[in-house]
């Protein structure tokens, strides 16, 4: 694939200055001006050749520009704030049409009208490639990936015609969190359920200094390949439970997050989880490797196929279990 020259444009603080894009707090806008920052973003996509690329949140098109650049034919956007529109539309023109732009907020945004089905039942023997990237604020980044990662796991949406990498960012905390490796003290739920369905790289850190306004931490630009297989084959939402307790005391023994799957008059149900998993009762969550946490969700499950109703119970109440979709604060997943 040829990298495709664009006409001159204005730059993109002269787009911000001509539509008078000032950045709404409200939305968390910081925008990268820098276009050989956003061209490493997108290099850091990999090849995007062959590719449907969907980028959500370009804002004023720093990144757009960058995905234009590198040639691609099929470019879909979704936006939120509609004072975009004109800029966007503007870049669609000066690539020969090959955007299609939506005005929505991807949290809400539902997949299949992103890639509708009648325009891709050709799709289903010969599945497309497609690659999400996006620069979007923390407090929709985090919970559009666990939202993604349940849609890979379970194959629905834009996942059910096959692969589909995402190269997002995140608070570099965050991104550290989702590579962390075993042992690492970093290892926490959200790098176990990355990892089990995706391979992950933490792929640059960009300083907050380059965004305009510039937020107060750092950004890590994370890319996410899924794997062929999963390698837990259960339901994500049962992975989910079991990981989030077994994280529940991150800093503790393995065992007492496990406890808390079950009501506390029913210790022997978590003594008998750790045997026949072949898990240490005192090994830290952060010394767990995924083999172990896949024993430990396959004994779960075992468990409460015979113990029915214990698999809608939930540690002392709904409001303990953490709902990390809803979790403010990206840190505390
Ligand atoms: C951090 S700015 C980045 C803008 C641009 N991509 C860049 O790198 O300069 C985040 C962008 O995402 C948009 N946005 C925020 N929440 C959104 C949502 N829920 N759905 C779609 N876009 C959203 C904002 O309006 C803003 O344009």
């Amino acid at each position: 694939m040829s990298a495709q020259r664009l006409p001159p444009l204005p730059t993109i603080k002269e787009i911000i200055r001509l539509y008078k894009l000032r950045a709404r707090k409200q939305l968390s806008q910081n925008f990268l001006l820098d276009l050989n920052l956003t061209r490493k973003i997108v290099r850091a996509a990999g090849s995007l050749e062959g590719h449907h690329v969907c980028e959500v949140g370009p804002g004023p098109g720093g990144i757009t520009r960058a995905i234009l650049e590198s040639g691609i034919a099929d470019l879909r956007v979704i936006e939120k704030d509609v004072r975009f529109m004109p800029g966007l539309q503007l870049l669609n023109d000066v690539s020969g049409g090959k955007m299609r732009i939506f005005n929505g907020d991807i949290l809400r945004f539902n997949m299949d009208d992103l890639f509708p089905t009648e325009a891709t039942q050709a799709w289903d023997d010969s599945p497309p490639k497609i690659h999400i990237i996006g620069n979007l604020p923390f407090n929709v980044s985090t919970p559009l990936i666990i939202n993604w990662l349940e849609a890979m796991s379970e194959r629905t949406s834009a996942w059910k015609y096959g692969r589909v990498k995402l190269t997002l960012t995140f608070q570099k905390e965050v991104a550290e969190r989702m590579v962390a490796p075993i042992l690492n003290r970093q290892r926490c739920r959200l790098s176990v359920m990355c990892q089990y369905l995706c391979y992950v790289q933490h792929k640059f850190t960009i300083p907050g200094t380059s965004f305009v306004p510039p937020p107060d931490v750092d950004v890590g630009i994370v890319k996410f390949v899924p794997l062929k297989q999963p390698k837990i084959a259960l339901p994500f939402r049962l992975v989910e439970k079991v990981v989030r307790h077994v994280f529940h005391f991150r800093q503790k023994m393995c065992k007492r997050g496990i406890a808390t799957l079950f009501p506390p008059d029913q210790p022997a149900l978590t003594r008998e989880m750790l045997s026949t998993a072949d898990v240490s009762p005192d090994t830290r969550p952060f010394m767990l490797d995924i083999a172990e946490i896949d024993r430990l969700c396959h004994v779960y499950k075992d468990i409460c196929d015979r113990h029915p109703g214990l698999i809608d119970y939930n540690y002392r109440s709904a409001e303990n279990a953490l709902d990390w979709r809803r979790a403010k604060l990206p840190l505390n997943i």
